[in-house]
């Protein structure tokens, strides 16, 4: 894993001994469990090195994480970007949610073999979230990587942020297709597009874009709309 620093330190990220055990560790439970469920189709470790911790961990080139707030990461899937978030800024307090609760089990062995602490895991989809008193409107920061398009993204994410904080999206070369109908969802959802960053994943020819969207007013009531009504994009 020592790899995985010499990336990190690229974008100004240096791990200490204990995060490069941690995630050392992540990645035998990983490739564990992944023969028994379907986790990830990455797993030789350089991959999963670089497309899977150095990409989630690239936020905080253009993000300062060193910070006490409330994270939620919206489809985390095997725990990307929110496990390797918080291994490598332990003072984040992160909700770990997705519909499919076997992953969550796996992310739960994670959290307690690592010895993670303030992370926990939420089994809902995000519409439904986004409609619950218990997490509406109550982080300082949405993450998602790789769920869905922007719009329908806006849609789940942006009720989860407090006004005045940030959904971000971690996106790839589809972006400008999908900015033309996110644009006008996030605005609807009373979010503004403060920054586009792109970037390439570290060591690829792969575009990352981070599309950081900030939460100006409260979300409307109606939305996000209850599951299945929400595939189409706002109109
Ligand atoms: C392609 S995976 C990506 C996982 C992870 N974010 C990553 O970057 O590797 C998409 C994940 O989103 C979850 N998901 C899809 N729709 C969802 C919804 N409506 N609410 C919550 N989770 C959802 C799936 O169960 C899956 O784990």
């Amino acid at each position: 894993m020592d790899r995985l620093n010499s990336i990190t330190k690229q974008f100004g990220l240096e791990l200490s001994d204990k995060q490069i055990e941690q995630f050392s560790k992540y990645y035998d439970i990983l490739v564990e469990w992944n023969k028994v469920m379907n986790l990830t189709a990455i797993t030789e470790k350089e991959d999963v090195i670089i497309k899977h911790f150095a990409d989630s961990l690239l936020l905080s080139k253009y993000k300062d994480l060193h910070e006490n707030i409330d994270v939620i990461d919206v489809g985390t899937g095997a725990g990307f970007p929110g496990i390797p978030l918080k291994i490598a800024f332990p003072e984040l307090n992160i909700t770990l949610m997705d519909s499919l609760n076997k992953r969550l089990k796996f992310l739960d062995e994670v959290i307690d073999e690592l010895g993670l602490q303030d992370i926990h895991t939420v089994h809902s989809r995000a519409e439904d979230g986004g409609r619950d008193e218990m997490h509406r409107e109550k982080y300082d920061l949405a993450v998602s990587r790789a769920v869905a398009n922007l719009a329908t993204l806006s849609e789940w994410c942006i009720p989860f942020v407090k006004p005045g904080g940030y959904f971000v999206s971690y996106k790839s070369n589809a972006l400008p297709e999908e900015m033309r109908d996110g644009k006008k969802a996030i605005r609807i959802l009373g979010g503004q597009v403060e920054n586009i960053f792109n970037t390439n994943i570290p060591e690829t020819n792969n575009q990352r874009s981070f599309v950081f969207v900030k939460k100006i007013a409260n979300t409307d009531n109606k939305y996000p709309r209850k599951a299945g009504a929400a595939k189409k994009p706002i109109a």
